[in-house]
Order: C-alpha cells, then sequence, then structure tokens
C-alpha cells in the first residue's frame, strides 16, 4: 500500500490528504470522519441531463449530508437512475453544478468513484467464480493488497451472513443473496458513501427485510445511503430524507414524515364498490363530498383523505351509501405520490 491514500485508495495519496485528513478506520466499512454530521456530502443545482432531443433530468437541486440516508421515490422513467449515474460520475451532466465529496463532479470523477460504493440495478457479479473470489478480485480493482483483501472479503461476508457460502459459485445462489454479495462488494473499498439502484426489486419479502436490516445497520455505522426506489415501504423504512421524482423533475422534497404532513391528511379510507365502473365510482364520489377534506377516485375505489377516518366512515354510513368493503389506514408515501401526479407509483 506504499504511496497510496490509506482511506481510499488513490495511488496520488498527496491529493487526497486534504479531504481525508482526519478519517480512521474503526473497522470493515466504518469511518468516522472528521467532521460534523451535517457537513454536506452532495451538492447538486440545476442538474440537467440530455439524451440528444430528450431531456432525462430537469434541473434538480439536491443537498446530501454525511450520514444520511437520502432516497429518490418516484416510478419508472422518473430520472432517478440518471441523477444517480451523473453522481456516480459514469454519465457526465449536460448542465448545472455537482459537488461530490467536495469534487467537480466533471472533472475529479476518478477521485470521488474511489470514495464511492456502487450497487447497480442488475447485479453484475462474476457468476463463474465463488462468492469468496468476488470480493477478492474486485478488492484488487482498488489496488487492496491480496492480504488485507482476502481479510476484507472474510468480514464482509459475515457482515451480509453469506459466511456459509463463500465457497460457493454465485451462479448457485439465490436473488437476496446475489443482491446482499452485492451490497459486500460495494462495501470492498470502504466508501465514505454507498449508492444503490433499487435494492430490493425483484426479491421476495423475507430477502427485502434482511437487505433493509443490514442498509440499517451501514447507517448506524455512518456510511451515507443513497438509493432509488420505486417501493414507498422502502423509502419510508430507510430514507431520512428524499425526493419524489417524476418526469425528470423534483415533484417535493423531505423526511417521510414531512412530506405526508405536507401533502395529505393523516388518514384514508378506501372504499370499494364491487361492479361498478368508473362512471358510476364518480357519481358516488360526488354524493361523498364534505365528508373528508378530499376525495379521489381511481378506477377501482374511492379514497377518502381525512384526519379522523372513523368520524368519515360513519357519515358515509349515515348518507346511505354502502361500500363492498371500506378499509381505513394511515396515509403513505404512495398516497403522497398520487396526490402530485395524480398517478401511482407503480402502474
Ligand atoms: N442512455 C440513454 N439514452 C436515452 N434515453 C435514456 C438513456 N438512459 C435513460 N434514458 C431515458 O431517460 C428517462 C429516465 O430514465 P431513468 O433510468 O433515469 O429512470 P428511472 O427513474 O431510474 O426509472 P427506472 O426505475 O425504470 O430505472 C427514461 O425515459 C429513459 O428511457
Amino acid at each position: 500500500m506504499r504511496g497510496r491514500c490509506e482511506v481510499c485508495a488513490s495511488r496520488r495519496r498527496a491529493a487526497c490528504d486534504a479531504t481525508h485528513i482526519g478519517m480512521r478506520t474503526v473497522g470493515p466499512g466504518n469511518y468516522v470522519p472528521s467532521v460534523s454530521d451535517d457537513q454536506l456530502l452532495i451538492s447538486a443545482r440545476n442538474l440537467v441531463k440530455r439524451y440528444g432531443e430528450f431531456t432525462a433530468v430537469k434541473g434538480v437541486d439536491l443537498s446530501i449530508n454525511r450520514g444520511q440516508a437520502f432516497g429518490f421515490l418516484g416510478p419508472n422513467g422518473a430520472g432517478k437512475s440518471t441523477t444517480m449515474r451523473m453522481i456516480g460520475c459514469v454519465s457526465e451532466p449536460s448542465d448545472g453544478e455537482l459537488t461530490v465529496l467536495g469534487h467537480d463532479a466533471r472533472t475529479q470523477g476518478a477521485a470521488i468513484r474511489a470514495r464511492l460504493g456502487v450497487v447497480p440495478q442488475e447485479d453484475t457479479l462474476d457468476t463463474e467464480i465463488t462468492v469468496y473470489e468476488n470480493l477478492v478480485i474486485y478488492a484488487r480493482y482498488f489496488g487492496i493488497p491480496y492480504k488485507t483483501a482476502r481479510a476484507r472479503a472474510t468480514e464482509l461476508l459475515e457482515f451480509v451472513r453469506l459466511s456459509d457460502r463463500a465457497d460457493v459459485k454465485v451462479e448457485d445462489l439465490s436473488g437476496g443473496m446475489k443482491r446482499r454479495l452485492t451490497i459486500a462488494r460495494a462495501l470492498v473499498n470502504e466508501p465514505d458513501v454507498i449508492m444503490l439502484d433499487e435494492p430490493t426489486t425483484g426479491l421476495d419479502p423475507q430477502a427485502r427485510h434482511l437487505v433493509w436490516e443490514r442498509l440499517f445497520r451501514l447507517k448506524q455505522q455512518g456510511i451515507t445511503i443513497i438509493l432509488t426506489t420505486h417501493y414507498m415501504d422502502e423509502a419510508e423504512q430507510l430514507c431520512d430524507r428524499l425526493v419524489i421524482m417524476d418526469g425528470g423533475v423534483i415533484a417535493s422534497e423531505g423526511s417521510p414524515r414531512e412530506l405526508i404532513d405536507r401533502h395529505v391528511t393523516r388518514e384514508v379510507v378506501e372504499l370499494r364498490f364491487n361492479g361498478k365502473h368508473t362512471d358510476e365510482l364518480d357519481d358516488v364520489a360526488d354524493k361523498l363530498v364534505g365528508i373528508s377534506a378530499d376525495v379521489e377516485t381511481l378506477p377501482d375505489r374511492i379514497l377518502l383523505y381525512t384526519d379522523t377516518a372513523d368520524v368519515a366512515v360513519a357519515e358515509v354510513h349515515d348518507r346511505r351509501i354502502e361500500p363492498s368493503s371500506v378499509l381505513e389506514r394511515r396515509a403513505t408515501l404512495e398516497d403522497v405520490f398520487l396526490r402530485l401526479t395524480g398517478r401511482s407509483l407503480i402502474e
């Protein structure tokens, strides 16, 4: 490791010293930064990405602090991955300013990439070698000495609960195990920030919870987490702050609680009427006006936004409207998205 930065493994150690002053390793993937927790880690101003005539990201502003779990929530095609790719310095911004870890993303991509861990949407593991070999070989790309790489691979496999699969070929792993291995791989260079593009898409509920639990542990260790998702429960579970993206713009920004408080009521009543078509539901919705703060008609149900679901339901029955089913629930980010865009997150 002679001549290399012991924080990011860059060969240009001298150039790293200024930014890495005071950082020290306290365990695998776990640095104690010398700066306060509220330090701005990523800043974007009027960030734009154009593909020819098409503009995928249309002037986005972002501020992500060290230690945060920050999410991009939005449907397919919203521009989440494109924004992540610009932050990860694998796609150059067409316009605007982007600073990541104190570096300009346009000109200092290599220094930034050395301090990021990336979990892409599609697993890019080498399926023909073992779980353990995947980590050791990946560590070599960062110039990590073989002995250190082996020790780190062992620790990381323990962290993602794959120690008992170390000698198994990746092709024999389940989807959830591959995801966890990809997360371990992203931690090989002991990054300041781990970026995950839809970390649990395609996983069963148990596998998702295991991934969430490991990410939560990373957050506790002080690693900044940035993720994209179109699952509102994932955003609610993991994110301290998030932006809701749609059509290349940010529709709203805040903590999950703030977004719900800002855009919807505390509770929602879902009314279903078996066999009724949208036109008929519109007629029913007209009769519900005044019961709640707002009424929304969807193709298969009517939503009442209210702070007192039980009072609203009593009023529905008082008006002699008899739904085939009634569900009272707390408002979610899915409702926020619907209120902001008029559409569901997953269509
Ligand atoms: N290389 C490219 N060339 C042209 N258009 C692209 C390219 N990459 C993305 N796009 C387009 O930019 C838009 C945003 O795509 P992006 O992948 O960022 O969306 P997303 O919110 O991450 O959705 P998904 O969940 O589907 O990944 C989409 O319309 C997509 O087709």
